[in-house]
């Protein structure tokens, strides 16, 4: 028995297989490579185009560039700093770091939101830590207090919040290309020194009670940003498999079914956010989502995972932009509505008692 200071529950080496029986039906989702992207490569771009026209939903390979590498070695680190403040700090003190008043980076705590019209609550712990806190010079002024435990690892932070906005934006490039957007369009939404709702997000999901009960950990939602690149180690991530263009209700609005996600080893899952939808005039898809507690014998652990959040900078202005593979709308030629009141809104929408909830969702 390791000593108790010792003792970890994240333990990736000693994860049961993620089931193969039909009773866990999965989905295929296409393999990227991030190298491939990196270097233009023409059949590779075309793969992320199929991708996000189709589910808004793919893996990517991080193998090579430093900033894949930086993804893949820092979640681990990442997460170990989730499961001390997870496990290690009283629940009195970590409430003192709660999201408020539409603020949405802190602290989330187990049950504050609904799940369903029954008014079922969820099931999992996060803590939302904001990327330009992090990536602020000593002394700068914060948005927020943060725990001395995220204090002492804002270099891990800065240094992943860099690495996973770098590779959103890369995405990004090779989709403005495919739609004839001009790519500094987006670029200028998303300087990473502006402020934003951008965030790393620590999520922590108690293992399975039973068998039969759906203890939904996040509700069925679409992200509200532009994309999400996401690292999980135990499966829990579905997706519905149909994909709909509609923003904002908490059940999925055309017939299909929950489908499990298998983490993969070495890869990131991206997908993309609502944004880019209102970006392409629903060119793009978000795809709908929801984390429910791992399956078979992986429900037996704690689920981790961490989330990067990609958002328009707070002040941009999101509406359809100019592309000669987008469908012209009415909102082209007009200013657009503020980022932060279009995330404030779709929070709204989702039913949330606080903004930080429900970006959650
Ligand atoms: O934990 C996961 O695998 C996904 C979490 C998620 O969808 C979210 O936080 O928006
Ligand atoms: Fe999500």
């Amino acid at each position: 028995m390791p000593h108790a200071e010792t003792y970890t529950e994240f333990r990736p080496s000693e994860y049961p297989p993620f089931p193969s029986s039909p009773d866990f039906p999965t989905v295929e989702l296409s393999t990227i490579s991030l190298q491939k992207i990196l270097a233009h490569d023409a059949a590779e771009e075309e793969r992320v185009l199929e991708a996000c026209m189709g589910r808004g939903f793919f893996y990517l390979d991080l193998a090579g560039p430093e900033a894949g590498e930086t993804i893949l070695q820092g979640a681990e680190d990442v997460v170990r700093v989730a499961e001390r403040f997870m496990t290690g700090v009283p629940e009195e003190e970590k409430l003192k770091y709660a999201m408020r008043d539409g603020v949405l980076f802190g602290y989330k705590c187990l049950g504050s939101t609904v799940v369903d019209k029954a008014g079922t609550r969820d099931m999992a712990e996060f803590f939302n830590v904001g990327k330009n806190d992090m990536i602020a010079e000593p002394g700068a002024p914060m948005n927020r207090e943060w725990p001395p435990l995220i204090l002492d690892n804002k270099p891990l932070f800065a240094a992943y919040s860099r690495a996973a906005h770098g590779i959103g934006l890369s995405i990004l490039d090779v989709l403005a290309r495919k739609l004839g957007i001009d790519g500094e369009e987006i670029r200028s939404r998303h300087r990473i020194t502006e402020q934003a709702g951008d965030h790393v997000r620590l999520t922590r999901g108690p293992p399975r009670k039973t068998l039969e009960m759906p203890e939904i950990q996040t509700p069925s939602h679409t992200d509200f940003g532009t994309i999400t690149v996401l690292m999980n180690w135990l499966g829990g991530l579905q997706v519905w498999s149909e994909s709909s263009r509609s923003l904002g209700s908490l059940e999925p609005d055309v017939p299909g079914e929950w489908l499990w996600v298998k983490p993969k080893p070495g890869h990131a899952i991206i997908n993309l956010g609502d944004a880019m939808v209102k970006f392409t005039n629903g060119v793009l898809c978000s795809g709908r989502h929801r984390v429910i507690p791992s399956p078979g014998e992986q429900g037996k652990w704690p689920r981790y995972s961490v989330v990067y959040f990609v958002r328009p900078e707070d002040s941009a202005r999101l509406k359809t932009l100019k592309g000669s593979g987008v469908p012209p709308a009415k909102d082209m030629d007009e200013e657009g509505v503020l980022a932060k009141e279009w995330i404030f809104q779709q929070a709204r929408a989702l039913g949330s008692k606080e903004l930080g909830d429900k970006d959650k969702k």
